[in-house]
């Protein structure tokens, strides 16, 4: 039985959507190159997507997106109820955990958590969230020292402590030895269990699809169940 980091904040003020993402032929242009054309997509709340596409394909780019990182260029898009363009809410119903944990460099392991819980006004166990991801001689050392894959597991306690309804993971298996991916799918189970809708982009079906069953492929900018 793993151990729970034991965070997971009831979500009560969320309003009730039978969807955690809901897009209509959304389409998304950086620069001068359009990297979504036309994605609709449902996927129902809880239910977990594996987001598959080659190098470049925009999974980063469209997870990006569903966290309100980036506007869409045409086209109506929901979280968790939400407009895509209201980007407060989508904050504080989202968790995107980008491909490099997104961490504060100077901030020590610890610090990097304590932020996040206080940002989002939830209280949360920093010490056990720490010990679950084997980083407790983290807690005091600056995320700049730490190696790509410890990063990788403290911005895992920070998705795990957090557990925003809707969480994003990009490439979560990136950067880990054995035990870390283990870990990892531990973890992530644990939030599925807990009710989060989780959408992994990854290089690694076998391991993704473990925890989100459903497969999306993005090729093209359009998205098709793979
Ligand atoms: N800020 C930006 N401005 C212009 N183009 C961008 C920007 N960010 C990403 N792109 C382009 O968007 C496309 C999709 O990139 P993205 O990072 O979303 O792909 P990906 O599927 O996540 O790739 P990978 O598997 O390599 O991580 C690429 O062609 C990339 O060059």
């Amino acid at each position: 039985m793993d151990e729970g980091i034991g965070a997971a904040a009831p979500f009560a003020h969320v309003p009730p959507s039978i969807h955690a993402v809901q897009l209509r032929d959304l389409w998304l242009r950086l620069g001068r190159e359009v990297i979504l054309r036309g994605v609709t997509l449902d996927v129902p709340t809880g239910e977990g997507v594996t987001l598959l596409g080659e190098n470049g394909a925009g999974k980063t780019t469209l997870l990006r997106l569903l966290s309100s990182g980036l506007r869409p260029t045409r086209g109506e898009g929901r979280v968790m109820g939400f407009d895509l363009r209201d980007g407060r809410a989508v904050r504080d119903h989202v968790h995107l955990m980008p491909v490099d944990g997104g961490l504060y460099p100077d901030l020590t392991g610890a610090e990097n958590l304590e932020f996040a819980l206080k940002m989002h006004g939830q209280r949360g166990d920093v010490v056990r969230a720490l010990r679950r991801v084997g980083l407790e001689r983290a807690a005091t050392r600056r995320v700049r020292f730490l190696s790509a894959g410890m990063r990788k597991r403290l911005a895992l306690a920070r998705a795990h402590l957090l557990a925003r309804p809707l969480t994003l993971v990009d490439e979560p298996f990136a950067n880990l030895d054995d035990a870390g991916r283990a870990l990892t799918l531990d973890l992530l189970e644990d939030l599925t269990a807990g009710g989060v809708t989780l959408v992994i982009a990854a290089h690694e079906p076998h391991l993704a699809r473990r925890v989100a069953s459903r497969a999306l492929r993005l090729a093209g900018g359009q998205v098709k169940e793979a």
